[in-house]
């Protein structure tokens, strides 16, 4: 089976095309590929698909097989996978996802897409929404234990669930330790995506981010535009402003009169490959 590795700042997936191949169980399979050691090695794997309600369709599962509403560098990498293909010749076109139908804006340089905005809809901010336990309305300053540390956190959903805390110094916070009993925590009852951030001015944020079945990764999409708005709703930046993430920067936006989110990122195709296990 073929399949493309892509990434979106340094967010690294497996793509394989819906319109050529029939995968059985996405889910078993994105486990296995996603494997650093015996198998390709990924944060997990992105279906491409036909569509009746927009260009294309994408499904996301992470790298413990869990399938995601929703993934930020990835639509801009199915973006283009689907223009350098020839799958499409317009470089503004829709994918529909769990999280809704998503409008992206192409560039093309030498005839191949380099760099992607993507209209990511509004932020969902009611906790039942989210979801997320919490009696607050937006969800600002929800605190949640552990290892002995009270973290207040901001709640956001992009279509996945996102809970933001601020700290000083992301470069030396504990994330392997603290982040999986985030993920986890039983106030959010279809775990979370984690994001620690630090303010370096009122354009510029510095993210970590230990995300929902599949640990640290280089960026979150989704979780740089929840991280975004969490910065907004906390009066720590204006609602424009780059994320500066491990793999890379992302601009986003929260537009005031449409309250759309968007999110402008890079897209890179590393290498193609041929899957031998099954
Ligand atoms: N782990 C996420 C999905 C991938 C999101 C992220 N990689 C992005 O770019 O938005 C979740 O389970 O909601």
């Amino acid at each position: 089976m073929k399949f493309t590795k892509m990434h979106g700042c340094g967010n690294d997936y497996i793509y394989l095309n819906g319109f050529e191949i029939d995968v059985a169980d996405p889910s078993e399979l994105a486990i296995r590929m996603s494997n650093r050691n015996f198998g390709v090695g990924s944060d997990g794997i992105v279906l491409i698909l036909p569509s009746e309600k927009a260009d294309f369709r994408m499904r996301m599962f992470n790298a413990d097989g869990s399938e995601a509403e929703m993934c930020g560098n990835a639509i801009r990498c199915v973006g283009k996978y689907v223009y350098d293909k020839k799958m499409t010749d317009q470089t503004n076109i829709t994918i529909d996802t769990l999280a809704g139908v998503k409008i992206l804006d192409m560039t093309v340089e030498d005839g191949q897409v380099t760099y992607a905005k993507v209209d990511m809809g509004e932020p969902i901010l009611k906790a039942e929404d989210i979801p997320v336990v919490s009696a607050l309305e937006p969800v600002v300053g929800e605190v949640v234990e552990a290892l002995g540390t009270a973290y207040a956190f901001t709640c956001v959903s992009m279509g996945n669930p996102h809970a933001i805390t601020f700290v000083d110094d992301t470069d030396h916070f504990p994330l392997e330790e603290v982040g999986p009993i985030i993920e986890v925590h039983e106030k959010f009852p279809r775990k979370v995506n984690a994001e620690f951030v630090q303010v370096v001015d009122q354009e510029t944020l510095k993210m970590r981010v230990w995300e929902r079945g599949s640990g640290e990764t280089l960026a979150c999409g989704t979780g740089a535009c929840a991280t975004l708005v969490a910065g907004v709703l906390n009066e720590k930046v204006g609602r424009k402003a780059t994320v500066k993430l491990l793999g890379g920067d992302l601009i986003i936006e929260w537009d005031e009169a449409s309250n759309h989110v968007f999110m402008s990122g890079p897209a890179v195709t590393v290498f193609e490959g041929e899957w031998m296990l099954g």
